[in-house]
């Protein structure tokens, strides 16, 4: 298996600049996983990994050698897409094997690494079908079963559970970490679902607007960000960010985790009115409008049976909250 190290990594269309210098380095065996908001970079900086399009300026080394100028598929890579690109007139287990006969592999080496991958994915009962006869979850796992038939240096996965539905995201992800865990094969996975990103990564890198806001292990960025976009990007639901004056604290703003707001109707630092209520069986979110910190979300376990326009008061954990000052730089 191999290491990935970019250095100062630039990319413009044009005249946009979408990747701004990154300099990152992926472990042997390590599951990087790419997040941030639609459009900051993370696709276009895999494709860059993989070579499908080439880096504006500086170097991209696998395994200590400089790829920029070598071929995608003289790179050792697998990449599994969002969409699964299977060949349909081929069955699962010729689809699996194409490119490892293309490389030149005997029937026999085809057959055996075949057999280990579709094993591995449960598609032993599949492997006379075509993609038609197959559904969209048992595509994407043969379209990752004909990524691990090779043994790459590096797999690269482009949001590849996003086209399936929820308990098939939930199965398919727990796989992926499986064979992570068996392969100890290095990764590097761009996604946007937060689950995905705490649970899979070894190693989360926060992209935003074409930079790295932050690289960290997933409870590290959680409890310990640096900057108010990690902590604003980070957790689920998001960070509030209140007014540090209103609150007689120093710098820009404090945040405050929906968990660690404490709400009651009798007493409380910050008085406000309730604008909305989800009760979603495990927890109840209270979204409640208190000026001038503006909607605030309030994560309670269990059903609560706070109701809307009621007026309430909250109570920030001191302990728990974030301070930032005007640059949304955390003030430690
Ligand atoms: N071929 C291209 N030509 C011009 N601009 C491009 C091209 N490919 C991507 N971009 C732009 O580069 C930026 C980064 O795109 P990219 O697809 O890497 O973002 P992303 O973080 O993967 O987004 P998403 O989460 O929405 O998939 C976007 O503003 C996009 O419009």
């Amino acid at each position: 298996m191999g290491n990935l190290t970019l250095t100062n990594v630039t990319k413009s269309f044009g005249t946009t600049d979408v990747i701004k210098g990154v300099n990152l380095r992926v472990e042997d065996g390590e599951f990087c996983v790419f997040v941030g908001p639609s459009g900051c970079g993370k696709s276009t900086l895999l494709r860059i990994i993989a070579g499908l399009e080439d880096a504006s300026g500086g170097e991209i080394k696998i395994d200590g050698v400089p790829v920029n100028n070598t071929p995608p598929s003289k790179r050792e890579i697998a990449m599994v897409f969002q969409s699964y690109a299977l060949y349909p007139h081929l069955t699962v287990r010729d689809n699996m094997g194409l490119g490892l006969k293309q490389a030149g592999s005997s029937s026999a080496q085809v057959a055996q690494s075949v057999a280990r991958a579709s094993g591995m994915l449960s598609l032993d009962a599949l492997l006379d079908r075509r993609p038609a006869e197959l559904s969209g979850g048992q595509r994407q796992r043969v379209a990752i079963g004909r990524a691990i038939v090779r043994t790459p240096k590096l797999f690269l996965f482009d949001e590849p559970l996003s086209n399936l539905d929820a308990a098939l995201r939930v199965n398919t992800r727990i796989e992926i970490a499986r064979l992570h865990r068996e392969l100890k094969a290095t990764m590097v996975y761009v996604t946007h679902d937060q689950v995905e990103a705490m649970t899979l990564a070894d190693k989360i890198v926060v992209l935003n607007a074409g930079r790295v806001e932050q690289v960290g292990r997933p409870m590290d960025l959680y409890n310990d960000p640096d900057n108010a976009f990690v902590a604003g990007f980070i957790g689920s639901p998001k960070m509030n960010f209140l007014k540090a004056a209103a609150l007689g604290e120093a710098g820009e703003t404090v945040g405050v985790r929906p968990e660690h707001l404490a709400i009651s109707r009798e007493s409380g630092a910050i008085p406000g009115r309730i604008s909305h209520v989800e009760k979603l069986g495990s927890e109840t979110l209270v979204y409640v409008r208190a000026d001038p910190h503006g909607l605030l979300t309030v994560r309670q376990f269990g059903e609560q049976d706070f109701a809307v326009d009621e007026a309430v008061y909250l109570t920030a954990d001191a302990a728990r909250a974030f301070r930032f000052d005007a640059n949304g730089l955390r003030m430690r």
